[in-house]
């Protein structure tokens, strides 16, 4: 079997005369939990969308469990979770039932008593689905997208909508799954802590390509790279970015001892590399087009 569950090589996609994806280029390795970061528009639907089979691109190779998704059968399906919006169609459907019918296509299914319990859904096993609050929809999605026990699992914005609570039960469920070994898991989100907390490797998606791809201290260190200190020297309040803290802090002290207070050393934080990114894919996007 091989190492890796899926691959896109140079996707492309194009809606009519608009370009949104252009060059999107990455991997994921068996096991691993990726996150799919980006901005409104930058297309990490579409490419989800591509991946699951759902939508057909424009060009590019496409590899998903070893199979071109444009052409996978029920069975290469059946091997991917898929987390769609919301099952509005079985709004009479209770809980349970429905669990237990999406599970009978499965070879090996969750037990459903067990699968409630993951996604904190036991004590609303007989209720409608229709008179589920969104939060509770939003789980219920997640336990169908997990009943079939996937090789690989689409999750598109998982937690739009979660209470603090609900978000944290739905990390650890990730991060069980993560564990137990074999689920490879892409992920979208614009929460960036949810995105550091989860994922092996971070993707962001931005003028239809992939800009960054590594772990948040990976990205941090390659494109932002300086930590901002901040200091109290003769009643004057001073903030500098240098490249290596603890050096600059060490220096400082040498320099000025105990007269320095209000210390603070703060390293580039996951939102300030997104950002900075983001930025920079902006400008020069401008720069092409001028
Ligand atoms: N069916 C469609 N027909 C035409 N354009 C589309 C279609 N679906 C998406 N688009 C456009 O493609 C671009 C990418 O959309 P997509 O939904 O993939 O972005 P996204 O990164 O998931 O955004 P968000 O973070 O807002 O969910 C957008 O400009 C969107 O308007």
């Amino acid at each position: 079997m091989s190492d890796t569950a899926l691959e896109a090589d140079g996707l492309r996609m194009s809606y009519g005369a608009t370009e949104v994806l252009r060059e999107v280029t990455f991997q994921a390795r068996r096991g691993e939990v990726l996150t799919l970061l980006g901005p409104n528009g930058a297309g990490k639907t579409t490419t989800i969308e591509i991946l699951e089979g759902f939508r057909t691109r424009s060009g590019g190779r496409v590899q998903v469990l070893g199979a071109d998704p444009a052409r996978g059968d029920e069975r290469w399906r059946a091997r991917l979770g898929i987390v769609l919006q919301s099952w509005r169609d079985h709004a009479k459907w209770r809980v349970r039932e429905l669990l237990a019918h999406q599970g009978s296509y499965y070879e090996r299914p969750w037990d459903i008593d067990e699968l409630m319990a993951a996604v904190g859904l036991t004590e609303h096993a007989g209720k409608q689905v229709r008179r589920l609050s969104g939060g509770q929809r939003r789980r219920l999605d997640v336990a169908i997208g997990i009943v079939g026990r996937p090789e690989l699992l689409f999750l598109d914005e998982p937690t739009a909508g979660f209470d603090p609570q609900a978000r944290r039960d739905f990390h650890d469920l990730v991060l069980a799954l993560a564990a137990a070994g074999d689920t490879t898991i892409l992920l979208t989100t614009h929460d960036l802590a949810e995105a550091e907390k989860l994922a092996d490797r971070i993707l962001i998606l931005d003028g239809g390509a992939i800009v960054a791809d590594g772990t948040a201290e990976e990205l941090a260190r390659r494109f932002v790279g300086e930590d901002e200190v901040r200091w109290t020297l003769d009643g004057q309040r001073h903030v500098k970015s240098v490249q290596d803290g603890t050096r600059f802090v060490f220096d400082l002290f040498t320099r000025h001892g105990g007269a320095v207070s209000g210390l603070e050393v703060r390293s580039s934080s996951l939102e300030d590399t997104y950002l900075s990114l983001v930025r920079r894919a902006e400008s020069e996007r401008e720069g092409a087009s001028r």
